[in-house]
């Protein structure tokens, strides 16, 4: 489905360059949900931006079913850390938002935006504005547009960083049963080692300086994943070696 394929991006310094990614190499599968965690600094948001096609590599390629990603695309749909809505238009209107540039028609607009605002839980909140909803509401906002347009490929940028810890718990159980419902392609990228095991198939480590891939870890735990689960050793020893993979990085010489 996805195919980064020796991928490297090099930004200028003063008299230097820096390596933001170095031939970064990852094949992602259809309806696949992999996590990508690492240090700051590691290319995370710069493979992320490639795969949305906001910047061009500078060496290798990313591909989406094996066409090459030349820029922004109605398959892929993004969702970054700030919750992007529009302020003064509801949360329907919002959902609506992509639906409506795409040129879809009013009533089936309406029905699309009606069913993702049911699938995120926010049936009752669908005429309110942003400002009156919570962090994590406005993030499910977030999701329920990305997912109206239909894309296949699902692109999160520390979509939960900026809500409470409880909150993002729920969040990442809510989105999981989203996905669960509606099966999409999902890289998301987060920080947060916990999250990355609870939510993916598979993880991906990154390493700074150059950015790259470490290790990739598969999370052989079953869906739906529980509160159980979170709390099992089987989740604590994966937990484990992905925050051991993250936190002892050797720098290269
Ligand atoms: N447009 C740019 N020009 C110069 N340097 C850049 C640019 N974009 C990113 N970088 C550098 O590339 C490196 C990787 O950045 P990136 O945002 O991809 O890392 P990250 O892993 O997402 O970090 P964080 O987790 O802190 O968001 C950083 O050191 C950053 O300073």
């Amino acid at each position: 489905m996805i195919a980064i394929d020796r991928v490297g991006k090099a930004f200028p310094l003063k008299n230097d360059r820096f390596v933001a990614l170095d031939d970064v190499s990852l094949s992602v599968a259809e309806n696949e949900f992999v996590t990508i965690v690492g240090p700051s600094g590691c290319g995370k948001t710069t493979l992320m931006n490639i795969l949305a096609g906001l910047e061009t590599p500078d060496a290798g390629q990313a591909l989406v079913r094996g066409s090459k990603i030349t820029g922004p695309g109605p398959d892929r749909g993004v969702i970054f850390q700030q919750y992007a809505l529009f302020p003064w238009l509801t949360v329907r209107k919002n959902v609506e938002f992509g639906l409506r540039t795409a040129g879809v028609p009013s009533r089936e607009r309406r029905d699309r935006a009606q069913h993702f605002i049911d699938l995120v839980g926010l049936h009752d909140f669908a005429d309110a504005l942003p400002r009156t909803l919570s962090g994590g509401m406005k993030q499910r906002c977030a999701i329920a547009r990305a997912y109206a347009v239909n894309p296949s490929i699902l692109l999160m940028d520390e979509p939960f960083g900026a809500v409470d810890a409880l909150t993002r718990v729920r969040l990442q159980e809510q989105l999981l049963q989203t996905w669960s419902q509606e099966k999409r392609t999902v890289v998301f990228i987060t920080h947060d080692v916990d999250e990355a095991v609870f939510l993916a198939s598979r993880v991906v480590v990154m390493a700074a300086r150059p950015g790259r891939i470490v290790e990739v870890i598969d999370v052989d735990l079953p869906y739906p994943r529980t509160e159980e689960l979170r709390l099992s050793p089987a989740f604590t020893a994966l937990r484990n070696r992905v925050w051991s993979a993250v936190y002892h990085q050797e720098p290269v010489a």
